[in-house]
């Protein structure tokens, strides 16, 4: 397994994002440390989201900071180049390419290597349980499998942060156990691993919590 630095904390500090002329996030504070998984929780339309999209680059907030290992994170150059990965809520995946080529294309667009891109995506895709789908087109596979071949994706890049949106929502109970456990396992690798989830019990394994209200943190902690 891949190791990132130990001391890569991603921190937000006072967010505030506005779109369509209101905040949709107010004055939200955040820490994901390495080896660590935080969950973000939240009614529909609490802002998480938002907040992942912000900290990941693709949203610049109105006001506020975010750090990763105490470099500014202020775009989504700089996001990328820090590592950190989002898989997205609608699973973002390419119709017509095959569940493979899903997982490479991003890991060559980011300079890997082809030998060592290949190994990542068969391994990405069999640790979600698609070693039998690897070559088939991702619009023939389901909405589930779908979603696991975005987890794939968002796995193979071994980011120093994975944020993780929803990602369990279209999974059985077995595949919404076997993606958790893989979550705990890019945090045992040294990833700062936040996760947005309606399921509060998931929520409860994790290592720490923020809940959303109307886009500010009401509550951080168990
Ligand atoms: N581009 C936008 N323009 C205007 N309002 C937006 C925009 N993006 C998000 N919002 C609003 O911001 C709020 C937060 O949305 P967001 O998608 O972050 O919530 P969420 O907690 O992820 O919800 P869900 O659990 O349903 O995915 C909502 O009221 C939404 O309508």
């Amino acid at each position: 397994m891949t190791t990132v630095d130990a001391g890569g904390a991603l921190i937000a500090d006072s967010l505030t994002v506005s779109a369509g002329g209101h905040h949709i996030l107010t004055g939200v504070s955040m820490l994901a440390e390495p080896g660590r998984v935080l969950a973000v929780t939240g009614a529909s339309g609490a802002g998480k989201t938002s907040l992942l999209w912000t900290l990941t680059g693709l949203v610049r907030p109105e006001s506020g900071t975010i750090t990763y290992a105490g470099e500014p994170v202020g775009d989504r150059d700089s996001a990328v180049a820090h590592g950190i990965v989002l898989i997205p809520q609608d699973n973002g995946v390419a119709p017509s390419l095959t569940a493979y080529e899903n997982v490479l294309i991003p890991l060559i667009g980011t300079g890997c290597g082809s030998e060592e891109a290949a190994e990542r995506a068969v391994d990405a895709l069999e640790r979600v349980g698609l070693a039998g789908q690897v070559e088939q087109l991702v619009e023939e596979l389901s909405g589930g499998q779908q979603q696991r071949v975005a987890i794939a994706r968002g796995l193979a890049q071994k980011g120093s942060v994975l944020l993780a949106d929803e990602i369990t929502s279209e999974l059985d109970a077995a595949n919404r156990e076997r993606v958790l456990e893989l979550l705990h396992a890019e945090a045992w690798r040294g990833a700062a691993v936040v996760f947005a989830t309606h399921d509060l019990e998931a929520a409860g394994a994790c290592d720490a919590r923020l809940h959303l209200v109307d886009g500010a943190a009401e509550y951080i902690g168990r």
